[in-house]
């Protein structure tokens, strides 16, 4: 596991937006060979798609050959929503794109045959081989996608029940009414998440503590998801300074020496 231990949460959406530009340039992605990445919604990354639409428009990024899917997906929610994830997405990211149409897949917490839909979406990402880059965040309580506590590390996509804790932290965006948050969601399982071939986390601010602390320095566990991390060949969490503060002096000083020449000049 990569730690990368910034002092802002901006630098964290800088660092982040950066690597996956990088990541998909090297890639050197075409129409028959497209880079596949994963997508979070959620406060934390916000910062990360604003700087990938600043990137892509210097000129420095192409995602016309790039292919998505995103982790999850509340279920019952209309599309058009201002609070669906389908929504988020493309409010803050693929408008101001050049991605394809037909290259963003999401899932759709709609379908009539839930189940059908979430075999669906592990089809489509198996018929391309692999996700190359999965992005992600991370709830308070440690959740992965919507892969609540006590979720199987091999779970696959499906439908999850969400926790009270959840809604209540996501009722912020539907004006503090926990009830209208759904209680249901289609999430990517964490055997799916550890299937990509490189997942990188971004954890901001002290509410996200004790979760960035069972994810390095705790034990793998399914009442904290995060910590599946543990098991991938190569994990990357970007952190600030605030999500550290349940972690060992010694842990983040560690990391901080080893990746001193990547996070300089953030
Ligand atoms: N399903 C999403 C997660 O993917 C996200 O990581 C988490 C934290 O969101 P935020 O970044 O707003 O703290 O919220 C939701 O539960």
């Amino acid at each position: 596991m990569r730690l990368i231990p910034l002092a802002y949460a901006e630098q964290v959406g800088r660092w982040a937006a950066h690597h996956i530009v990088k990541r998909i340039n090297t890639f050197q992605p075409t129409a028959t060979k497209p880079f596949v990445l994963g997508l979070p919604t959620g406060g934390t990354p916000l910062q990360t798609y604003k700087c990938l639409v600043e990137l892509y428009q210097a000129g420095q990024v192409s995602f016309e050959h790039v292919v998505t899917f995103n982790m999850d997906e509340y279920v019952g929610l209309p599309q058009n929503h201002p609070e669906s994830y389908h929504s988020f997405m493309h409010k803050n990211f693929f408008d101001h794109i050049n991605i394809q149409k037909q290259n963003i897949n999401l899932l759709d917490g709609n379908a009539i045959d839930v189940e059908a839909e979430c075999l669906r979406y592990e089809e489509k990402i198996r018929a391309l081989g692999k996700i190359h880059l999965f992005m992600g965040g991370v709830g308070n309580d440690g959740h992965i996608a919507f892969n609540e506590p006590a979720s199987s590390l091999s779970s696959r996509t499906r439908i999850k029940t969400l926790t009270h804790e959840t809604r209540v932290a996501n009722s912020r965006f539907f004006a503090n009414d926990v009830d209208a948050v759904p209680k249901y969601a289609l999430t990517v399982g964490v055997g799916t998440l550890l299937e990509a071939e490189e997942v990188m986390i971004l954890v901001t601010g002290s509410a996200k503590a004790l979760a960035l602390h069972a994810a390095v320095e705790g034990n793998v566990n399914h009442m904290w998801t995060i910590s599946c991390l543990q098991l991938h060949p190569k994990s990357l969490i970007v952190c600030d300074r605030a999500a550290t503060m349940e972690l060992k002096v010694k842990t983040v000083n560690y990391f901080q020496e080893m990746e001193a020449e990547n996070i300089k000049n953030v």
